[in-house]
């Protein structure tokens, strides 16, 4: 089934159980097929670039109406790399070759795509962004990494990303044709109120372009991913870069996409590959209706506060 998505009935409160009736007449995309494209990524910038816009059309051509790309596709993921690799996304295609070849694809392709993230050059600041364009090949949201990656295993790894990026401020939920979606990038997953709060406002997918790496992949990256999905009652889609033993950083691979109950639906091991795997929302009804977590929340005694008004960067 596939028709376009109304947004303005997407901003019905998820908690969700909706009578089978009522949610007939709603014009989602209920069922799609999603594309997460565990790309090679290399110091060539252009190559990437090209590479990915291969990778996304076969994707395409294999049914998936909406592609994913890992974080930090386009360069090394490094604080030297970072400001070298910069793109000033505001400034116009010439000044943003990566995210002009996602406008361009999209397009092209009438598919929406959850761009991975590239760092993004705003003035004298530097930002982990994550664009998402719409079939028409517009960009209709940017997410700027809310949490920066700054950890410190002794002897494993330590990492500062606040050395070159600045954390964004605003969480992202973005209307599209395959329904609604909450955007966080790599760390963000750690965070369950990000994921609440997309919940609360409706979200049927939460993307998250990520790089776990060698220590926090083994023992985070799934756990984290089933917790967001069973918790919050949606999918939750990953997407890592490939597995470059030699690289500075080393990234986990394993892209994911895990269902409403934690079951994880499609993943794959560290090596470059596409995942193509169905999504069918009609489901998110039905678990909320066997398990009525968000009818059960006592929010006489807890609650979550928005602090920051989401609706307002809710783009449609
Ligand atoms: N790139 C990252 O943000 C990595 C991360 O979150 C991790 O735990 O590993």
């Amino acid at each position: 089934m596939a028709s376009a998505f109304r947004p303005e009935q997407a901003r019905i409160p998820p908690a969700l159980a909706l009578p089978k009736a009522i949610s007939n007449l709603f014009c989602f995309t209920y069922r799609f097929k999603i594309g997460l494209c565990q790309l090679t990524v290399t110091p060539d910038k252009e190559r990437n670039i090209k590479h990915a816009r291969k990778v996304i059309k076969e994707a395409a051509q294999k049914g998936a109406q909406l592609v994913v790309l890992p974080e930090i596709w386009n360069s090394p993921y490094s604080n030297d790399s970072f400001p070298v690799y910069a793109e000033d996304i505001d400034a116009g295609h010439d000044a943003s070759p990566s995210t002009a070849m996602l406008a361009e694809v999209s397009g092209q392709l009438k598919i929406t795509i959850v761009g991975g993230s590239i760092a993004e050059r705003c003035g004298d600041k530097l930002y982990n962004t994550c664009c998402i364009f719409g079939t028409d090949g517009k960009l209709k949201a940017k997410h700027r990494k809310i949490h920066l990656f700054d950890i410190d295993f002794p002897g494993k790894i330590t990492f500062m990303e606040s050395k070159t990026f600045t954390a964004g401020e605003t969480p992202t939920i973005v209307d599209t044709d395959v329904g609604r979606i909450g955007i966080g990038i790599c760390y963000d997953i750690c965070f369950q109120e990000l994921a609440m709060i997309y919940a609360s406002r409706g979200a049927h997918l939460l993307c998250y372009p990520g790089a776990f790496n060698m220590t926090t992949g083994p023992s985070h990256w799934e756990l984290l991913q089933r917790s967001r999905a069973v918790d919050n009652q949606l999918y939750v889609a990953t997407c890592s870069p490939a597995r470059d033993s030699g690289a500075g950083y080393i990234a986990w691979g394993h892209s994911t996409l895990v269902g409403p109950l934690g079951e994880v639906i499609a993943t794959t091991e560290h090596d470059e590959d596409i995942i193509i795997a169905e999504i069918d929302y009609s489901i998110l009804e039905q678990r909320r209706t066997n398990l009525p977590l968000a009818k059960q929340k006592r929010g006489d005694l807890y609650r979550l506060v928005d602090i920051r008004r989401l609706d307002a960067h809710c783009r449609v």
